[in-house]
C-alpha cells in the first residue's frame, strides 16, 4: 500500500480538510502517498435550492460515498456534521481524527456583532437551528436562505445582500478567514448542530489494510464527544424532523453533553453527563427527554 485515493468536495473547504488528513496519515505511515480525487456532490452541482440544514441527508456526502462503494477511492473525508445519521451498506467511519473549534459565527458587513445589528437587518442562513437561536435573541431580524460554500457566503455579505451570515467558525479557522467573524457564539446563545467543526474518514468495511491505517489517525476522545451528538440526532430524526443542536464536552472521564431542539421555532433545551463509555445511551436519552416534552408542550 504505497499510495491510496482520497475522495473529497471540491470546496477550498474540502481540500483544506482532506489536505489536513492526507498530512496526518503520509505522517503516521511513512512512504505512503494520499492523492486527492475531487468529486462533486447534489450539493456542489445544485446551488439553486435553498438548503435547510438536514433538510436532504447526504447532499454533500453520497455521491463520495458510492465512488467509495464502487471502489474508485479508497479513503473519503467528510465535514462530519454534512453526514447523515443512517449509515450506508458496506462503509464505516474508521477515524473521526480532529475537531477544530466547533462554535458557529456571525460575519457581518459592517463588523457588527449580533445584537449590534440595525433593527430588521437581513440574516443569511438555511439552517432552522441556526435560525430558531437567531430569533431567540433578535426576534426583529428578516431571517433569509443563503447558499454557496463558505466564501461565497462572505461575498454575499460584502457585496450588501445580506447584512449578516451565521457560518461555522470551523470553515473560517480552515481557510484562514477567521478575521472575517465579527463575533463567535457562546453555547449558550448558539449551539452548534451535531459533529459541527469535526472530520470523519470513512473507508470501505471490508478493507482491513486502510481500517488499520486509519486507527492510528483516529481520537478517542472526539469519537465519544461526536457519538453522543450523532446519538441525540439519530433519535430526535427518528421521532420528529425538528430543528436540532447538541454539543459534548469532556470533563476527565464524564461527557457532558447540552443538547436542544425547536419544534415550530420554539426552543427547549437540556443536558446532561454520565460515563464518557455511555455516550451514544446518553444521547438517546436527552433525545427521549426533549422528545417528551415537546410532546408535552414544552
Ligand atoms: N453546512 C455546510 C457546512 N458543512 C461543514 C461546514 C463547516 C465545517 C464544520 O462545521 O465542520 C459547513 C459550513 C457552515 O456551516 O458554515
Amino acid at each position: 500500500m504505497t499510495s491510496l485515493r482520497l475522495g473529497t468536495r471540491g470546496s477550498q473547504l474540502a481540500l483544506a480538510q482532506a489536505r489536513l488528513v492526507a498530512g496526518r496519515l503520509e505522517a503516521a505511515a511513512p512512504g505512503l502517498r494520499v492523492d486527492l480525487v475531487t468529486i462533486a456532490t447534489a450539493g456542489d452541482r445544485d446551488q439553486s435550492t435553498p438548503l435547510a440544514e438536514g433538510e436532504r441527508p447526504g447532499w454533500f456526502t453520497t455521491a463520495i460515498q458510492e465512488a467509495l462503494q464502487r471502489g474508485e477511492v479508497d479513503l473519503a473525508v467528510h465535514s462530519l456534521k454534512d453526514l447523515p445519521t443512517r449509515r450506508p451498506e458496506g462503509l464505516v467511519i474508521a477515524a473521526v481524527p480532529l475537531r477544530e473549534d466547533p462554535r458557529d459565527a456571525l460575519v457581518s458587513r459592517a463588523g457588527q456583532p449580533l445584537r449590534a445589528l440595525p433593527p430588521g437587518a437581513v440574516v443569511g442562513t438555511g439552517s432552522p437551528r441556526r435560525e430558531a437561536q437567531l430569533r431567540e435573541i433578535r426576534p426583529d431580524l428578516q431571517v433569509r436562505p443563503i447558499r454557496g460554500n463558505v466564501e461565497t457566503r462572505l461575498r454575499k455579505v460584502r457585496d450588501g445582500e445580506y447584512d449578516a451570515a451565521v457560518v461555522a467558525l470551523a470553515g473560517l479557522r480552515r481557510l484562514g478567514l477567521e478575521a472575517e467573524a465579527a463575533e463567535v457564539f457562546g453555547f449558550e446563545e448558539m449551539l452548534p448542530a451535531p459533529g459541527q467543526g469535526a472530520l470523519a474518514v470513512e473507508c470501505r468495511a471490508a478493507d482491513e489494510a486502510v481500517r488499520q491505517l486509519l486507527a492510528r489517525i483516529d481520537d478517542p476522545q472526539v469519537r465519544l464527544a461526536v457519538t453522543a451528538e450523532r446519538a441525540f440526532l439519530a433519535a430526535i430524526e427518528g421521532g420528529c424532523s425538528y430543528p436540532a443542536a447538541a454539543y459534548a464536552e469532556h470533563f476527565g472521564s464524564t461527557l457532558k453533553l447540552h443538547a436542544l431542539i425547536a419544534p415550530g421555532g420554539r426552543i427547549i433545551r437540556s443536558k446532561m453527563g454520565g460515563p464518557a463509555e455511555t455516550a451514544a445511551g446518553l444521547g438517546r436519552q436527552l433525545a427521549a427527554e426533549l422528545l417528551e416534552r415537546a410532546a408535552r408542550g414544552g
